[in-house]
């Protein structure tokens, strides 16, 4: 259960996003949104990146605001358009995750096979195409113990066979591992690549379930 309670974020005085109460059992959402209704801004907050006044806690119990550290070993988060220091390589930055996360509920070096990205692991992420880049914040995102995964607009960039592979881990983190996932996307998910539990949408700056 993830709840989010009374939260504001703003940007230079202006309102961006608020979210007086809402509780997201168990699940997988879809959170939709036109462009700068706010997505990633909620994401951030969620993965606990940004400042903002409120709080967010994960299994009911652990906060955002005062088990800092706790939290975010429950939460992880891959950005739309990963950036990474352009001197390191993949494994130096899956070696950073998995030693600080551990490798996880799964094999770290099966996803990484399905992904191909044993070919290129070994360079820096300077060499990286944008669907490398997103194929490695996707794996580092699976990487740990979390109990949320925040996906920011995860198919972007991904050539056509990879989204499958995607939708089957993130199938398989929800049923055998117990993890939730929160995803924007522009493109569309249907019933058959994965079960959604709810749609959460922004109306007028506020984040709701329906
Ligand atoms: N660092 C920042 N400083 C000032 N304003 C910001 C900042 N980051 C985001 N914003 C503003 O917050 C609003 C929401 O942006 P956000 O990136 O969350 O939108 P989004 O729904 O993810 O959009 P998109 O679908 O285009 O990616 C926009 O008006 C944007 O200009």
């Amino acid at each position: 259960m993830i709840t989010l309670h009374q939260i504001q974020k703003k940007y230079y005085d202006s309102l961006i996003i608020s979210v007086p109460k809402l509780e997201l059992p168990h699940g997988i959402y879809w959170m939709q949104g036109g462009n700068g209704a706010g997505k990633t801004t909620c994401l951030k907050i969620i993965a606990g990146l940004i400042p903002f006044e409120g709080d967010v806690l994960v299994k009911s119990t652990i906060s955002s605001k005062r088990q800092p550290v706790q939290y975010r070993q429950m939460v992880s988060y891959a950005e739309a358009e990963p950036l990474y220091p352009a001197f390191l390589t993949g494994r130096d930055l899956l070696q950073l995750h998995t030693g600080a996360r551990g490798e996880g509920y799964e094999s770290i070096t099966e996803l990484s096979a399905l992904l191909g990205i044993p070919a290129f692991i070994h360079n820096p992420v300077s060499s990286y195409s944008s669907g490398m880049l997103k194929k490695l914040s996707l794996l580092l995102a699976f990487t740990g113990r979390p109990a949320l995964i925040l996906l920011d607009e995860p198919l972007i960039t991904l050539d056509t066979a990879t989204i499958p592979i995607l939708y089957d881990w993130i199938r398989r983190f929800h049923t055998q591992h117990g993890v939730s996932f929160v995803i924007t996307s522009h493109q569309l998910i249907t019933a058959g690549e994965l079960q959604l539990t709810a749609t959460l949408v922004i109306d007028n700056k506020e984040l709701k379930k329906v």
